[in-house]
């Protein structure tokens, strides 16, 4: 596309109006148009006038494109004159251009490519249309010569170009030099337009380097344009930038060079400058972005190298200033991890002091740790070390509650019955409040599981005041759980009674020593010995244990053990303690634990009891339960069965299917059908040789059968073995039963061979108070004569016939109330535990004391029944 002088030169041409910026000579452009606008330049295409006038309007609109001049027809209906309304509506200086090419584009607009080719200055109306047609002075061919320093500067009138002066209207008054280029002295001018000329082209080319969208400009720029023409640098430069439309229609507007090339530059520099503006604040956002993550990657390198330099002093002057901070306190006689707990209150008692052998120590640790590293195993063990001495509760003791009354409320609130220990411990109680102190009691409770040895013991320390605390030493083999480690083992930990007295954050709290009954025997040291230290009064007020290495005073806390045995228990710890026996319950105490104490936790726990019309279990499905399924001592299984039925209760109210309550006939469904079908293996009465007898072990009391049969008959003494498990003790009770039996019965038993079970073979049983038992039964095989049926018996015999004192009594008569027996023989000397037995456990029982085996032959063969007949002669 050529451009320039050898386009022609009409006088006449359509005139638009640019809305933002005017258009400079030797630019192609995309002018989007009007819909009116395209469609009369497509008139003046197709009527070989591809030409139009583009003005800048006066008042600059947002629209950058084309349009018709429309308002200068109404001006001028307005009575004003014609060249007037023109140019107040636009500048007087537009650019001549060709257009080459319209195209429609979607949004109704038309797409115009024209080629500007000069300058021209608005100088008639011809027509005001719309659309209007300008009569035009075609600006002259503008030339830039200099020779040998001289300046040839023409700006020569071509053809006809009206005349008229150039400059009409509302322009501004032409700048100074603009009418007299000549007022320069030539030599000085060319070097101004050559500097200025330099000047803008190092601008343009700082700004291709900041913004590469000006790389197209420049390419262009430089295929088509002659940088040594300084009027075509100037436009070029004008075109690029973005200034604002007056600024540029003054560059468009000026005739002399070098002012134009003052104005290109003055704008090309504000180009330059916000070119750079716009990459300094994008650089920023980018810093600002990347920045976060630096100094995030930063921290944790320099966090890095402090470790690797082990530098952290910071921390560790913390962790000083942390156990100093907890000395403090201690000594005010606030512990460090003071918890609210529902003792507190104003007469809370404080002995403040620290022991002065645990000051020294801590004061000690302290000075170690400041001189040690950070990052030494040392540190580590220093620091756990003074964790451990600033965590004991030095001197704090909770208050104790020496009100009998309110005691005794606590301790009725969560169980039922267990009259002995309650007793017990309101004595202590008692005695306490005239003594001033509950001094380290040993209390040992025994009893099978499930009779509530262990949640009684959280009940006794609700009731004096004392936080509690618990731990088993069953199986216990290590001396070290009970003293602790000492420092150098790794990982090394204070034994379980400092631990407890840590977690109870007091140092009187009540410590319960789980089954003591099952202590292991040990290698390293003996965990007896170990216990005698922590139990015996005489010696806890000193307690060493071996991590902390410091004396600590245990005796005022309470120590409860639980056994399920006596006679396992080591005799020295035996014979410190006070042993409470718990015998386990009959029906009826079960009947009122089950709805005083079980079902209403579980019921609650289920979240049953919210319910208005709750659903209850009856009497008599309780008995059912407490027959058919849970035959124990305890009430753990009972327990369990009643959390099963509160949860399938719950889940049939939830399915909106809700059952109100548990009788016997739909209690199936709950627990499934009874375990224990039979209270007997011999309901009616048993047979010849057969005999009951009564049994307790940890698991409390229960009923044993013992079956005497003869295997053969043959010449000799008589022979007997035994099967059911029987333990050693329980053997050589059968040998002394068959002994004496022989004294007796000798010509009976001639020859007889003989085998005495116990049923429920896989239960071991063992014990001596079989022995009235074993020989009730082989006298009743010798004379072929069944005992009563309703009797049971229990009792040990000696070779020459005398009935000894056994164990268990109130177990036993439990047991024997459960299996329906209305008679129970047991020795004269245990009458006094029979008597001490509650009204209720003995109603409807005949007892039978005996002192000898004729009282106990009396008491098991109907007196008036003729004398045992011999037996008949085995086959
Ligand atoms: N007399 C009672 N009154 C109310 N609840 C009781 C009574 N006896 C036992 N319980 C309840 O029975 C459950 C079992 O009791 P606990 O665990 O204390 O038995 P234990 O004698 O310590 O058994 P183990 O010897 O196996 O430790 C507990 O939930 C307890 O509350």
């Amino acid at each position: 596309m050529g451009y320039g002088d050898a386009a022609p030169r009409p006088d006449r041409v359509l005139g638009l109006g640019l809305g933002r910026r005017p258009l400079f000579p030797g630019m192609v452009h995309s002018l989007s148009l009007s819909r009116e606008a395209a469609s009369a330049a497509q008139a003046e295409m197709k009527a070989g006038r591809p030409y139009v006038g583009l003005f800048l309007r006066r008042e600059s609109n947002k629209d950058p494109g084309g349009e018709l001049l429309s308002e200068i027809r109404s001006r001028i209906e307005n009575d004003e004159d014609a060249l007037d309304a023109a140019l107040g509506v636009v500048h007087g200086t537009g650019a001549f251009a060709q257009i080459h090419n319209l195209q429609d584009t979607p949004d109704g607009q038309t797409q115009a490519l024209v080629l500007v080719h000069r300058r021209i200055d608005l100088a008639s109306v011809a027509d005001a249309g719309p659309p209007p047609r300008f009569g035009v002075t075609h600006w002259p061919r503008e030339v830039w010569e200099a020779e040998d320093g001289v300046v040839i500067e023409h700006q020569q009138p071509q053809a006809a170009a009206g005349g008229k002066p150039p400059f009409r209207g509302r322009r501004r008054s032409p700048k100074k030099g603009t009418e007299a280029p000549q007022a320069e002295a030539p030599r000085v001018k060319a070097d101004v337009v050559r500097a200025l000329s330099n000047e803008i082209v190092a601008m343009i080319r700082e700004l291709v380097q900041l913004n590469p969208l000006y790389r197209e400009h420049m390419h262009f720029f430089a295929q088509r344009i002659d940088i040594a023409d300084p009027y075509k640098l100037a436009d070029f430069a004008c075109a690029l930038a973005t200034a604002e439309g007056a600024d540029l229609q003054r560059a468009l507007e000026e005739r002399d060079v070098a002012e134009r090339l003052r104005i290109a530059l003055e704008l090309v520099l504000k180009e330059r400058e916000l070119s750079k503006l716009q990459q300094e604040i994008s650089q920023e956002v980018e810093k600002k972005i990347s920045g976060q993550q630096r100094t995030f990657m930063l921290n944790e390198q320099l966090k890095a190298i402090k470790k690797e330099l082990g530098m952290e002093q910071d921390d560790k002057e913390a962790i000083i200033a942390k156990y100093k901070r907890r000395l403090e306190q201690l000594e005010q006689g606030v512990h460090p991890s003071d918890h609210h707990h529902h003792h507190q209150d104003e007469s809370e008692e404080w002995t403040s002091v620290i022991p002065r052998l645990a000051k020294e120590a801590i004061d000690e640790e302290l000075v170690k740790l400041a001189t040690l590293e950070k990052n030494s195993a040392e540190f580590n063990v220093t620091r756990n070390y003074l964790d451990w001495l600033t965590a004991i509760p030095w001197g704090r003791h909770t208050p104790e509650v020496f009100d009998v009354g309110e005691a005794r409320r606590v301790l009725d609130e969560d169980h039922y019955g267990m009259d002995d220990v309650k007793e017990r411990i309101l004595e202590l109680v008692a005695v306490g409040k005239l003594v001033g102190a509950v001094k380290g009691k040993i209390l040992c409770l025994v009893g099978p599981p499930g009779v509530g040895k262990t949640s009684i013991g959280s009940s006794i320390a609700k009731a004096l005041g004392r936080e509690f605390q618990r731990f088993s030493v069953g199986g216990l083999h290590d001396v070290a759980e009970i003293k602790g480690h000492r420092r150098t083992y790794v990982g090394a930990m204070p034994g379980k009674p400092l631990q407890a007295l840590k977690a109870a954050k007091s140092c009187n709290p009540l410590v319960l020593l789980d089954e003591i009954d099952k202590l292991g025997s040990g290698h390293g040291g003996d965990p007896a010995s170990a216990l005698l230290e922590l139990l015996d009064p005489a010696q806890n007020n000193g307690f060493l244990d071996h991590y902390l290495d410091v004396p600590v005073d245990l005796s005022r806390c309470l120590f409860v053990c639980t056994a399920n045995v006596e006679h396992t228990i080591p005799t020295p710890l035996l014979d410190r303690m006070e042993v409470v026996r718990l015998a386990g319950y009959d029906l009826e105490e079960k009947l009122a634990i089950a709805t005083q104490h079980l079902m209403p936790a579980a019921f609650k726990e289920a979240g049953l009891d919210v319910e208005e019309d709750a659903p209850r279990i009856v009497d008599d499905a309780l008995r059912a339960l407490v027959k058919g399924h849970s035959r124990e001592a305890g009430v753990r299984s009972l327990q369990k069965l009643i959390e099963k039925i509160a949860r399938k209760l719950a889940l049939a109210s939830v399915k909106g299917d809700p059952v109100r309550v548990v009788d016997e006939n739909n209690l199936e469904d709950f627990v499934g059908k009874p375990k224990f079908p039979k209270d007997r293996l011999y309901p009616d009465a048993p047979p010849v040789g057969v005999v009951m007898g009564l049994a307790w072990n940890s698991m409390g009391g229960s009923t044993i059968y013992v079956e005497a049969a003869s295997v053969s008959k043959k010449e000799g003494p008589p022979k007997l073995s035994t099967t059911g498990q029987l333990g050693s003790v329980m053997e050589e009770s059968s040998r002394v039963a068959l002994a004496h039996v022989r004294t007796r019965y000798a010509s009976d038993l001639e020859g007889l061979e003989m085998h005495v079970h116990v049923p429920e073979g896989a239960t071991p049983k063992d014990g001596p108070s079989a022995g009235v038992t074993i020989a009730t039964a082989l006298v009743s095989l010798a004379t072929n004569t069944p005992v009563r049926s309703d009797l049971a018996m229990t009792g040990e015999l000696s070779l020459t016939g005398r009935v000894l004192p056994i164990g268990g009594v109130k177990e036993k008569v439990i047991a024997a109330r459960r299996a329906g027996v209305t008679q129970v023989l047991m020795p004269v000397d245990n009458q006094r535990d029979y008597d001490e037995l509650a009204d209720y456990l003995k109603e409807g029982l005949t007892p039978h004391f005996a002192s000898t085996f004729d009282d106990v032959l009396g008491a098991a063969f109907d007196r008036s029944a003729p004398p045992p007949p011999p037996p008949p002669p085995p086959q």
